[in-house]
């Protein structure tokens, strides 16, 4: 009941702000952010069903909560709605529950392992390009392919297991994993959809209910068959099979933490870690893909330097990208970043304050606001970002400083996202594949976002794939 203290949209007693959401679809959200940013400043303030909310846009606003390590909690409403896929794992736990699993988990994204996955990558990725191919030069709805691709490449990354999706249950597996996403999204903008006993009445909550059982039982089976693996190689077996079996997928490895922290990481966190690495290993990265065809597709002039700087490292040699290959692609990651910095793939992230939190020396946020940080207005402040809506990979060149703040696809700080280098070298390798063998041309030529736990275009995103064999487009007739 306390009276706000900052400017911001105002609302109902209790319900803050949530009636004037009721019928607002998911791409009128970041127009609505962005008239608050112009209306009431950097930094604003609304409440939402007994919840208050602070919302960060500018670099230096969101440094005292993104480098703390004490205000750790994840925000409010957002994150229990989350648990319902991730359970209790790295993505929503708190406190030393999740100081613990930090520590334990971030080997598992050391070097070895990222280049042990990188052929993994590679080769899902080729598929992906002969899928492409397979249209002929005709226009191709990017959706469903870039989500496969993705889906396909953390399920034998993060549990060794082969995706078929010519197998009934498995292509059920993949469906199932949609739909629970987009009910949560559909829950987050439907306020009396809140409490769970009525999501879970709902047709909705009852649609995600079903899906996600279909997700337990194949990854049940999954960590099953896999632990049996295990066992068997622990016990020196000399089946043949099982030595052909290579055990380096994240599961493994958290087999082997149970089995060296007994006491500190076991059988049921497994099962958490695993759905939190399964789905924050997919959504973000097809959000990144789709928005990168798109972006090169109508930039020609930006795909043929990653052309050329692909032919500079490859010539005719057709191979996959190795890691020592993925180092040497300096312009692919300045434009990936761009790329990211324009379309932030997570829209909007946010902390419970367990603590006061000192903005500046005018504002200090009370212990019990929710504080939400919004990268994709950070991304295009005009104090640290000159034309902040064009797409200029140079901005990323190495050497050019930017505010350590200023750019923040995959948060900053000690929550930041442990997969991050993962993403970046599964980025580069499918876009240097795709990059190589085909040249994109643009159907799709404007969009508008529609605002999700992951960022995505309403509209499809269509672009054509031609052939390249080895073709360079002249810059004459990029500029007709
Ligand atoms: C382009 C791709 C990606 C982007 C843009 C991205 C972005 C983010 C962001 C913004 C956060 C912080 C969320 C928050 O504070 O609530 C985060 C956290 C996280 N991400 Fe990613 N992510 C990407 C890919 C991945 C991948 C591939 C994995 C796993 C293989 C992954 C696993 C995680 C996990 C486990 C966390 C929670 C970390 C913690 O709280 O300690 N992410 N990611």
């Amino acid at each position: 009941w306390k009276p706000p203290i900052l400017p911001g949209p105002r609302g109902f007693p209790y319900f803050g702000i949530a009636i004037r959401l009721v019928g607002i679809a998911s791409k009128d959200i970041l127009p609505l952010m962005i008239k608050w940013c112009n209306e009431y400043g950097t930094i604003f303030e609304f409440k939402m069903l007994g919840a208050k909310y602070v919302f960060l846009t500018e670099p230096e606003l969101v440094k005292p909560i993104l480098s703390s390590s004490t205000n750790i909690t994840k925000g409010h409403f957002e994150y229990s709605f989350l648990k319902l896929m991730f359970n209790d794992g790295l993505i929503v736990s708190k406190g030393d529950k999740w100081r613990t699993n930090r520590r334990l988990l971030t080997p598992s994204f050391h070097n070895k392992i990222l280049k042990s996955s990188v052929e993994t990558v590679g080769r899902n990725a080729e598929e992906f390009v002969s899928q492409l191919l397979a249209f002929d030069g005709k226009p191709i709805d990017i959706e469903d392919i870039t989500y496969l691709l993705a889906f396909k490449i953390i399920c034998e990354t993060a549990m060794g297991f082969k995706l078929n999706t010519e197998d009934k249950q498995q292509n059920e597996f993949v469906k199932a994993s949609k739909i629970c996403h987009d009910s949560l999204v559909h829950r987050y903008l439907r306020f009396w959809l809140f409490p769970d006993f009525i999501f879970r009445r709902s047709d909705v909550g009852k649609q995600f209910f079903k899906s996600a059982d279909l997700i337990q039982d194949v990854a049940e089976q999954v960590i099953k068959n896999r632990k049996e693996l295990f066992i068997a190689e622990k016990n020196g077996s000399k089946n043949k099979d099982l030595k052909k079996k290579e055990r380096n997928a994240f599961l493994d490895n958290l087999f082997e933490l149970v089995d060296l922290n007994p006491a500190l990481f076991t059988e049921s966190n497994i099962r958490e870690e695993v759905d939190t690495f399964m789905i924050a290993g997919h959504n973000p990265s097809t959000s990144s893909l789709k928005f990168l065809h798109f972006l090169l597709a109508n930039h020609p002039d930006v795909q043929e330097k990653v052309y050329d700087e692909q032919m500079h490292i490859f010539g005719d040699d057709k191979r996959t990208p190795t890691s020592q290959d993925l180092q040497k692609m300096t312009y692919l990651e300045m434009v990936i970043k761009e790329s990211l910095r324009l379309y932030p793939s997570v829209p909007m992230y946010s902390r419970l304050l367990d603590e006061d939190l000192i903005i500046d020396e005018k504002t200090t946020i009370p212990a019990g606001y929710t504080v939400a940080v919004f990268p994709y207005a950070v991304h295009r402040s005009k104090k640290h970002w000159s034309n902040p809506e064009e797409f200029i990979p140079e901005r990323f060149a190495p050497g050019i400083e930017i505010h350590p703040f200023s750019f923040i696809p995959f948060s900053a700080g000690p929550r930041n996202c442990i997969g991050q280098k993962y993403a970046m070298m599964e980025l580069k390798t499918i876009m240097s594949i795709v990059v190589r063998q085909c040249l994109l041309e643009p159907v799709t030529t404007s969009i508008s976002l529609d605002y999700g736990i992951t960022l995505n275009a309403v509209e499809p995103i269509i672009v054509k794939a031609i052939p390249r064999n080895g073709t360079r487009r002249m810059i004459s007739e990029m500029n007709s």
